[in-house]
């Protein structure tokens, strides 16, 4: 809840689109024993695992990226089937819906799973399952992004990539895969080295998003502009150390993922009120809102929200901007943007109205 519960009302209200959102990021401490029992996969013997109360407080004491990754890839051992992977999938969707999202374009890591023997088939048919059944159940519109885990040798994203073409879930945005992205420890990882793949996802018509600026300096986002086309940045908030990048990433539109309570929990700021919110509205970068993996980072997108607006105290046209280009920033088609524009005119009446 935000401290003011009108705007929390009106928060809650806004149609969301989710734009940084990791699927294997939903994987909670209560669907990890679940599952752990259910498949019968020993629980890891650390001692943070000993219930799911203290791995929910260790989960509140990440010191930095690689300190959450190691949790996060070490607690998929227990997702093994389509239904698993269907099942973690909609654990974020119906959460998703009770907090107001609309449309969502998600992560997932195909490497994380292939390197512990499950295939590429069982993990995007799990997922695709979860997102057919959002889109008829739930009325939310979503894109899958498959992600390169930017650590390992780069010929292991190639490989993931074949396969990815050789099922035929990867070629143009139509497709069951519609877009690329790059994930993972950042820093001395360098987006240019996946340039190859990202130039043949360009010609076959993928689009391209990948992780930059998060730890990294603003150097990683020009180098995921200029060496991979990216269309978006995920998080991007090292952007604000770079005045003529800055002016570029305006310029060109591009539209940065923002995660805040992410940022908070990974220790890259102390508290939501240090990240460039303000600077970058008034500068008019453009920014959508995400929740990146918010079984981790104690809360979901509404949370994001109502975080942003505990710290900066925005205005109601500061929201329209805000939701407004996180709806143009979408990779969904026109038709659909304009649902969602409906939608948030409706929202802003009843506002007024209220
Ligand atoms: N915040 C993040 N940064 C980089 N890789 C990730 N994988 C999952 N969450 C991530
Ligand atoms: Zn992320």
């Amino acid at each position: 809840m935000c401290k003011s519960s009108q705007l929390h009302a009106f928060l809650h209200a806004l149609p969301k689109c989710e734009h940084h959102l990791h699927l294997e990021g939903c994987l909670s401490p209560t669907l990890l024993f679940a599952l752990s029992a259910k498949n019968n996969i020993p629980i890891p013997s650390d001692p943070s695992y000993a219930s799911i109360a203290t791995l929910t407080e260790r989960y509140n004491n990440f010191s930095n990226l690689n300190d959450f990754l190691a949790f996060y890839y070490r607690a998929l051992d227990v997702v093994v089937s389509v239904d698993d992977f269907e099942m973690l999938g909609w654990e974020y969707f119906t959460i998703a819906n009770r907090d107001g999202v609309k449309h969502a374009e998600v992560f997932f890591d195909p490497q994380s799973h292939t390197s512990r023997g499950v295939s590429l088939e069982t993990v995007v048919s799990g997922f695709d399952r979860a997102c057919k059944r959002a889109e008829k159940e739930l009325g939310i519109t979503s894109k899958l992004i498959m992600c390169f885990l930017r650590h390992l040798p780069v010929q292991e994203a190639r490989v993931t990539m074949d396969e990815a073409v050789k099922g035929g879930y990867f070629d143009g945005e139509e497709s069951v895969i519609s877009a690329l992205g790059l994930d993972s420890s950042e820093v001395g990882f360098r987006p240019e080295i996946f340039q190859e793949m990202y130039v043949e996802a360009e010609k076959r018509g993928i689009r391209r998003t990948a992780h930059a600026g998060e730890e990294g300096d603003p150097t990683y986002i020009s180098g995921a502009l200029d060496g991979l086309h990216a269309e978006r940045i995920d998080h991007g908030i090292r952007l604000i150390e770079d005045a003529d990048l800055m002016d570029r990433v305006i310029k060109e539109g591009i539209m940065l993922t923002v995660c805040p309570l992410s940022n908070v929990c990974l220790q890259v700021v102390q508290h939501v009120g240090q990240l460039p919110i303000r600077k970058f509205l008034e500068a008019g970068v453009k920014f959508s809102l995400n929740s990146d993996d918010p079984a981790y980072f104690g809360g979901y997108i509404l949370n994001n929200y109502c975080a942003v607006q505990d710290a900066f105290d925005l205005s109601i046209a500061e929201w329209k901007t805000i939701v407004e280009n996180s709806i143009q920033g979408s990779w969904c088609d026109q038709a659909r943007k304009d649902e969602l524009l409906t939608m948030l005119k409706e929202c802003l009446s009843e506002h007024a109205a209220s």
